[in-house]
């Protein structure tokens, strides 16, 4: 399976392939339009998300709300490219020059895509925008449709926004709240703490970013390899999260502090029941060891940075002049780490999906589904 987008933040529409995706798989439009939606969400969104209304037109692959196995292609428009289509389509000098940007913004791709691609910034701001994320939560959302069928599901909570870290809990009530709102960490002290960083960041011009967590729960072992460095599902899995604009670090489990302790502190005792077969102990690997799922949860976490725009921007060099001067300031998202969760799980949903089908290679989701249910009572009963 492998899917490609196109699109543009201000351009007319985002278009994503899926080829691959097996026959006879229930796809909801209306689950990816909540995922869509979800992605809008979030204190600290800018100014464009009040314009964006992010719905997914189905164009092929697709008939009578079940997959045909044939590329699955889908659009989003961009309803601000009513206000952008001059200057993205005129060949007008007046017109290029408008949004010209000759001060690139430190933190974006600005500056270097200008000088590898020999373009102007805005030929590359328009593609490294996280406006593409979209599409991607669209794709992700429906193979997440197809994982959901085969009872995987996935999960995820922001964890902290700029220092301040949210009480976590495993409850199923705390789950459900930070699941169904339009955003919630589930710890209204912590949401009142961030409102109030968010103010303040607003106030001085300033932006924020976060740590996230994802989990993917009822997995099977031996999803991924270890034969070779591209099949390992970690690796993959921190690919597809680093993929992410303004993601720069990926961990699975303990993380980090697994440099801090003794072996016998971070290793997860292997257990076994019959009728249940093997299990761990304790998870501090993360779900993951040696590249393949080992049928505990998989925990991911991520850190996002603050978003660069600054409304009181750092320092850049003009490209025409070369002299210092304050980096330029397009329209900008003081915080989207809400967003941002949205799409850690949807690519996530993507690469859990992909190593399924590797595992199950079938044309068809009945066949799929069987295979997948053979393997599972054969994990248990062995
Ligand atoms: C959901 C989401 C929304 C974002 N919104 C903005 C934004 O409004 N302004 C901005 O400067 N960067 C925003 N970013 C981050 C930039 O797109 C990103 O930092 C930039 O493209 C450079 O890529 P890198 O940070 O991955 O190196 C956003 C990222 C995400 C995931
Ligand atoms: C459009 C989206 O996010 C955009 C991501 C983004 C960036 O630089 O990444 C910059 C902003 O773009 P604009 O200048 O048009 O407001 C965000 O709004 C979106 O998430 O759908």
């Amino acid at each position: 399976m492998r899917f490609l987008t196109a699109g543009e933040s201000h351009g007319q529409k985002l278009i994503g392939i899926i080829e691959g995706l097996p026959s006879g798989m229930t796809i909801s439009k209306e689950l990816v339009d909540q995922a869509l939606k979800k992605r809008q969400q979030g204190p600290g969104r800018g100014g464009r998300m009040a314009i964006e209304q992010d719905q997914v037109l189905f164009i092929s692959g697709m008939r009578g709300g079940l997959s045909t196995g044939a590329p699955l292609a889908m659009e989003i428009l961009n309803r601000d490219w009513e206000n952008w289509e001059k200057i993205m389509t005129s060949e007008e000098k007046a017109d290029l020059e408008s949004r010209k940007v000759l001060t690139p913004r430190p933190g974006h791709a600005d500056l270097t895509g200008a000088l590898k691609y020999h373009t102007e910034v805005r030929n590359i701001l328009e593609r490294a925008s996280a406006r593409e994320t979209a599409m991607r939560v669209a794709i992700g959302s429906v193979v997440r449709q197809g994982l959901s069928q085969l009872g995987v599901e996935i999960r995820g909570r922001v964890t902290a926004v700029s220092g301040v870290h949210a009480k976590l809990s495993e409850d199923d009530g705390y789950w459900q709240r930070v699941q169904q709102s339009e955003w919630s960490v589930g710890d209204p002290e912590a949401e009142r703490q961030m409102g109030e960083r968010l103010r303040e960041a607003r106030e001085q011009g300033e932006s924020l970013g976060g740590l996230l967590e994802v989990q993917v729960l009822h997995l099977p072992a031996g999803l991924g390899s270890h034969v070779q460095w591209d099949r390992k599902l970690d690796g993959r899995l921190a690919q597809a999260v680093l993929s992410v604009q303004a993601i720069k670090g990926v961990s699975f489990g303990i993380g980090f502090d697994a440099g801090e302790k003794m072996g016998s502190l971070v290793h997860d005792p292997i257990g076994y029941q019959p009728g249940q077969g093997f299990y761990r102990e304790s998870n501090h690997a993360g779900g993951i060891e040696g590249g393949m799922s080992n049928g505990e949860a998989i925990v991911l976490h991520a850190v996002m940075k603050p978003i660069p725009t600054l409304y009181k921007p750092l320092n850049s060099v003009h490209l025409e002049t070369k002299e210092i001067v304050k980096a330029s300031v397009e329209r900008s998202d003081v915080c989207a780490v809400p967003a941002a969760l949205v799409v850690l799980e949807h690519v996530v949903a993507w690469v859990i999906a992909e190593a399924i089908l590797e595992k199950f290679p079938a044309d068809s989701f009945p066949e799929l589904e069987t295979a997948w249910q053979t393997y599972k009572e054969y994990l248990k009963n062995i």
